[in-house]
């Protein structure tokens, strides 16, 4: 856990936001032991921007890793921060529902959850069989 949180700190130096200021780093844990790290990367066209936890995930998925064990998401914020709805969705769409996710901010807090417990009732693959 401590591994994973401080190589999402180094992703967070890595940080592109020349327009919110605010970084953030993430790393996610592959079932074979690697760690993949992810930073925000901002654009003027601000919608555009992707989150460090969906950057370290599609970085992942690119290389060819296809399960993860766990990831951490840091920022510099009061608690551990939280990550956003679009993130959330793309964990659940990626990562095992009890998969570990470790909260955590640069004064040392550290939130441990999960997946599953992030996005509750979340629409997943499974929905899309429905229909006929
Ligand atoms: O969990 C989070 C929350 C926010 N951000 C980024 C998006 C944007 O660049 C900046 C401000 O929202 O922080 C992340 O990368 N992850
Ligand atoms: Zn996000």
């Amino acid at each position: 856990m401590k591994e994973l949180i401080e190589a999402a700190k180094q992703a967070r130096e890595m940080a592109y936001v020349p327009y919110s200021k605010f970084r953030v780093g993430a790393a996610v844990l592959t079932k074979d032991g690697e760690i993949i790290r992810g930073c925000n990367v901002e654009n003027a066209s601000y919608g555009l921007t992707n989150c460090a936890e969906r950057t370290a995930l599609f970085k992942a998925i690119s290389e060819g890793y296809r399960e993860f064990a766990g990831i951490a998401v840091i920022a510099d914020t009061e608690g551990p921060v939280s990550p956003c709805g679009a993130c959330r969705q793309v964990m659940v769409e990626l990562c095992p529902p009890d998969m570990k996710v470790f909260l955590s901010n640069l004064k040392g807090a550290i939130q441990e959850t999960t997946v599953a417990d992030l996005l509750p009732g979340a629409f997943q693959k499974g929905d899309l069989d429905a229909q006929g």
